[in-house]
């Protein structure tokens, strides 16, 4: 609720609340409440088989739910029980299968949603949704002969020609190869904010998530474990289940810290968060090496725990090394 000109005024859109839903008897999702703002981006996460999918058809309104509502502004989103072609006119929903005119042209699978009277404008919103996806110089090539990948795309900028207030994004670029898939999300995300589009991206890749989603909901055995700002659940993780979404972390005994003997807790520790160390720390056995690039990933044993960390060169399997955590860091996930 923001306040302009001495009125309340709520920017909340999308509201979902109390929901539940199982395909059969076995329930998939229970009890799941958030919001979404004008312009928001979230980030749906969660190991697969969660129901990130699933959510993103109920609140496109292609499944109907068991209980709960979906609410866009002051309108329920009605399911597939009510609306015979489902799907709301106000958002739209890219789903992991694209749904193309494979003998058309590449233009033309796009300029078909733009509504735009006058055809020199067509063709700049044709070329600028092009442009987006990086496939200008397909402009003229017919849809069927296209790889997957070069499909989604397509895909993508159709669903954004109909310049949708909310668009639902499952796992949008699974089928894009490593060297188009960065300028594609930048380019992507980048023209959602410019335009004042909401998002909600499920997907497995923290690539998707960091550099671009305003929140993050987390789902787990059917429920919300977590709702929160981007950057503060990445640096203070309630568990091992969300920090692995960023990136390879451990649960540490915090007493095989000599400071903190005392303390029986474990602590969530992302990899990359440990020092490493020839003479003091935390002794530990080293098992395997991986080079990663720009690191090595190594594996090792510290009192019985596994412990995987991050180091700038190789250590052989055998060797003994130390690794310290920074004490802010300690504390910081010693918080209630
Ligand atoms: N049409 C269906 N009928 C019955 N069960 C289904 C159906 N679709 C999905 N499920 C089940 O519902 C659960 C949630 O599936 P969903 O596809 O939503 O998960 P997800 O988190 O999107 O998974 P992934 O990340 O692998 O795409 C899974 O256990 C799945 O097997």
């Amino acid at each position: 609720m923001t306040r302009f000109l001495g009125f309340y005024i709520f920017t909340a859109m999308l509201y979902v609340n109390s929901l539940s839903f199982s395909y059969q008897k076995k329930p998939v999702l229970t009890d799941i409440n958030f919001q979404v703002k004008d312009g928001e981006h979230i980030a749906i996460v969660g190991e697969s088989g969660c129901g990130k999918s699933t959510l993103l058809k109920i609140i496109y309104g292609l499944l109907h739910i068991d209980e709960g509502t979906v609410f866009w502004n002051d309108q329920q989103v009605m399911g597939p029980n009510f609306n015979l072609v489902p799907g709301e006119p106000y958002m739209k929903y890219l789903s992991q299968d694209f749904d193309l005119m494979p003998y058309t042209t590449v233009e033309e699978n796009v300029s078909q949603f733009l509504s735009v009277f006058y055809p020199e404008e067509l063709k700049a919103r044709t070329y600028e949704l092009l442009q987006m996806i990086d496939m200008v110089s397909f402009a003229k090539v017919k849809v069927k002969t296209l790889s997957g990948g070069q499909q989604q795309r397509v895909a993508l900028a159709r669903v954004l020609a109909q310049m949708p207030d909310l668009l639902l994004l499952d796992e949008p670029f699974s089928h894009i190869d490593n060297f188009k898939k960065n300028k594609l999300r930048r380019n992507l995300f980048g023209y959602l904010k410019k335009h004042g589009i909401s998002c909600i991206t499920a997907t497995h890749d923290h690539h998707d998530i960091l550099p671009y989603a305003d929140r993050v909901l987390v789902i787990k055995d059917q429920e919300l474990i977590a709702d929160a700002k981007t950057a503060q659940l990445y640096k203070n993780p309630k568990n091992l289940y969300i920090a692995s979404l960023f990136g390879e972390a451990n649960l540490v005994p915090i007493d095989i810290v000599k400071s903190y003997a005392d303390v029986k807790r474990n602590i969530v520790v992302y990899a990359h968060e440990f020092r490493v160390s020839r003479k003091k720390g935390i002794p530990i056995i080293v098992d395997k090496c991986y080079f990663m690039g720009s690191y090595y990933l190594l594996e090792g044993l510290s009192e019985g725990n596994k412990i995987r960390f991050h180091y700038s060169e190789a250590i052989e399997a055998g060797k003994k090394v130390f690794i310290n955590i920074d004490i802010e860091t300690i504390n910081q996930r010693l918080q209630p």
